[in-house]
């Protein structure tokens, strides 16, 4: 694993649950190992973070961020929709916006998964389908809740990758693959600042990029799942890690 010191500190932003009648906040054990494995020191990032004179204390700490999936939506008013989010996390909504407005502004390297990359979505002034099921053009793309969790995440759909951009860098020669599949939203109208990696063959955009940043990826599916087994989802992971080794490398000529 090389000398502690050299490996790079990943912020991981966590969910709140309710557990056994307290309130907690939580993060799934498959992030966590997902990081660990590709070489990263994953630091958990509880919502209190994002009050602002932690962030700034906390942000020259991290070399990486990393957005989790989560069952919660991202709350519609962020997106300019009225109406109630029965499933919101507004704590999380706050610390991952303030997390991605950092990450954007000093270039540190963003891996965005499912809500994460939704997150991402949105916080660059795009939108979000709010019941992608109910929209005939789509496939389904939600899991099946009835099926053992092996199922839930076994390949689900195709997906597109765009040439020429970072997606297409990480996986040289893969221009379609499998994805897993466990969103009932999905991203709708996307802001300037970010580019188009992939998409299912139903058009439902699957993976995005920010222009003009080192590293930031959302992706729609779950690279993170047994990540060891997937070659593409290692690929995707051991190129997060690296682009976090460049930037702390980069912090240290500073
Ligand atoms: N709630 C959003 C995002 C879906 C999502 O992130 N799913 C993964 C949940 C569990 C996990 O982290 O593996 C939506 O429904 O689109």
């Amino acid at each position: 694993m090389g000398n502690i010191f050299d490996i790079p500190t990943i912020g991981v932003v966590m969910c709140r649950n309710r557990i056994k009648g307290h309130e907690s906040q939580t993060l799934q054990e498959k992030y966590l190992d997902a990081v660990l494995f590709a070489g990263g020191l994953p630091i958990a990032l509880p919502h209190a973070l994002a009050e602002p004179q932690l962030l700034v204390a906390l942000l020259p700490k991290l070399d990486g961020i990393f957005l989790t999936g989560s069952p919660s939506n991202v709350q519609p008013h962020l997106y300019g929709e009225n109406g109630d989010e029965p499933d919101a996390d507004p704590g999380r909504d706050l610390l991952s916006m303030a997390l991605i407005d950092a990450a954007l502004e000093r270039r540190i390297p963003l891996f965005a998964i499912c809500r994460g990359m939704q997150e991402l979505v949105v916080a660059t002034g795009g939108t979000l389908y709010r019941r992608l099921f109910d929209e005939p053009a789509f496939l389904e793309h939600r899991e099946d809740p009835e099926l053992p969790v092996e199922q839930q995440y076994a390949p689900s759909h195709e997906v597109q990758v765009q040439s020429g951009g970072l997606l297409s860098r990480l996986i040289p020669g893969c221009s379609t693959f499998w994805v897993n599949s466990l969103h009932g939203q999905g991203a709708k109208t996307l802001g300037p600042r970010l580019c188009i990696e992939a998409r299912a063959q139903d058009g439902l955009v699957e993976a995005v990029s920010v222009h003009d940043h080192p590293w930031a990826l959302g992706v729609q599916w779950h690279p993170e799942w047994n990540s060891r087994e997937y070659e593409l989802s290692r690929l995707l992971l051991a190129g997060f890690i690296s682009a976090c080794q460049n930037y702390h490398a980069e912090k240290q000529q500073v």
